[in-house]
């Protein structure tokens, strides 16, 4: 099924402060019994922002550490270190209310709407409970518009044929927006959407991935995008951040990072479109699998499957030095030291060149835009 190329589109506002922003954000599990301890080291030094009417997608394979990030933005587990700041100030939830402020600001919606909304409570339960805890105890007729504002904001149109359903009597896509207007009902400035539609039937994910872009763009929210698919982050996000083994490896405009990627990593990543997890089987052997998160390896965490690694690339963490106009990517193979690996053409190393084209964008359906043929009745 080919998709129109429609890359995301440019910002509609510039550059400001941050609404969301993570500094140097760690979070290391403690995992085994008191005499075998061990350290998950999920995430270290993470650095991103989040800005009004922004996407960002946060992309890489299975165990990089994608959803502990968004578990630590909104602090649903405390972090090991750094800070979450919103609106540039510490933002760490210590208390109660505290936290249920922080939460009105930022709302997370996941990836599993079976599992995320009660099947015992009708829609309207559901979303009248998260109004008066975000809104106040609002009742008859203002309860009803409160409603009414959610489905039509989440294009569950007209509100009365979905309103007194229970989940089971939805489609995936409709349960998800559901999920999606109970997040709203707080306001939010910010939405972490970790993996939210690939639980969906293909037919019906660019439905919702249309759906998020129109909140951004009506509402000015900033969005982060979680995904395992590089494609989708092309065509929704307005910047790409590539995670590998718990770092971020490249960072960019989506449609440089995924057309032209930089970090040897990245253009494994693209080349194994639309399965990132693929990547696994493609490189095993040759290139070994992904690494321990107990014993990462030192230097750069990529050096036991990169084709180009050097002594540097063992023994020294990589930062992230520029690679482009707005781009960056942590690998020494950018940096002017004389031991620096020379990547030369280091897709020849898998194969053919990499690219994304649109056709691989696996979010199935004919057109963009197809929220409204989604919440038709065949839509069950
Ligand atoms: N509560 C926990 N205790 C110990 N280790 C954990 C815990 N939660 C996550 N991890 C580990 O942290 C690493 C990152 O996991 P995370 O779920 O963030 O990755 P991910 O990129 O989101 O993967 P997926 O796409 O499969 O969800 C993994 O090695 C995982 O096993």
């Amino acid at each position: 099924m080919t998709l129109p190329a429609e890359p995301a589109a440019p910002p509609a506002v510039p550059a400001e402060t941050p609404v969301l922003q993570a500094v140097d954000l760690r979070k290391h599990f403690v995992t085994g019994s008191f005499r075998r301890r061990a350290l998950v080291h999920a995430v270290d030094d993470v650095n991103l922002s989040l800005h009004r009417g922004r996407v960002v997608a946060l992309v890489g394979e299975s165990g990089s550490g994608k959803s502990t990030i968004a578990r630590l933005l909104s602090q649903l587990l405390p972090a090991t270190g750094g800070q979450i700041l919103l609106h540039g100030q510490d933002a760490t939830a210590r208390r109660r209310p505290a936290f249920r402020r922080y939460v009105r600001r930022v709302q997370m919606i996941f990836q599993d709407p079976f599992g995320s909304l009660n099947p015992v409570h009708t829609v309207r339960y559901t979303l009248t409970r998260s109004v008066r805890i975000h809104q106040g105890r609002l009742r008859g007729a203002e309860l009803e518009t409160a409603l009414t504002t959610l489905l039509e904001r989440v294009q569950l149109t007209p509100p009365e044929r979905y309103v007194d359903k229970f989940p089971h009597e939805l489609s995936g896509g409709q349960r998800q927006r559901v999920a999606i207007a109970r997040a709203l009902a707080a306001d939010p400035e910010v939405l972490l959407a970790d993996e939210p539609i690939s639980m969906l039937d293909v037919s019906i994910r660019l439905g919702i991935l249309n759906l998020l872009r129109d909140l951004r763009d009506r509402l000015q929210i900033a969005i982060l995008y979680i995904t395992h698919d590089i494609a989708s982050a092309r065509y929704f996000a307005d910047r790409t951040m590539v995670m590998y083994a718990g770092r971020i490896v490249e960072t960019g405009d989506s449609e440089s990072v995924t057309q032209d990627p930089r970090h040897p990593y990245t253009q494994l990543l693209v080349r194994s479109a639309p399965d990132p997890d693929d990547l696994d089987a493609r490189a095993r052997g040759a290139r070994g699998e992904a690494p321990s998160l107990v014993r990462p390896p030192s230097g750069c965490r990529f050096n036991p499957r990169c084709p180009f690694a050097t002594d540097v690339c063992r023994s020294e963490v990589p930062p992230l030095m520029p690679v482009g106009e707005g781009r960056e990517a942590a690998c020494w193979g950018y940096s002017d030291r004389p031991d620096r690996p020379r990547l030369g053409d280091v897709l020849d190393a898998y194969g053919e060149r990499p690219s994304i084209d649109v056709d691989l964008l696996h979010v199935g359906a004919d057109a963009p835009g197809t929220a409204a043929v989604e919440t038709k009745e065949g839509d069950r």
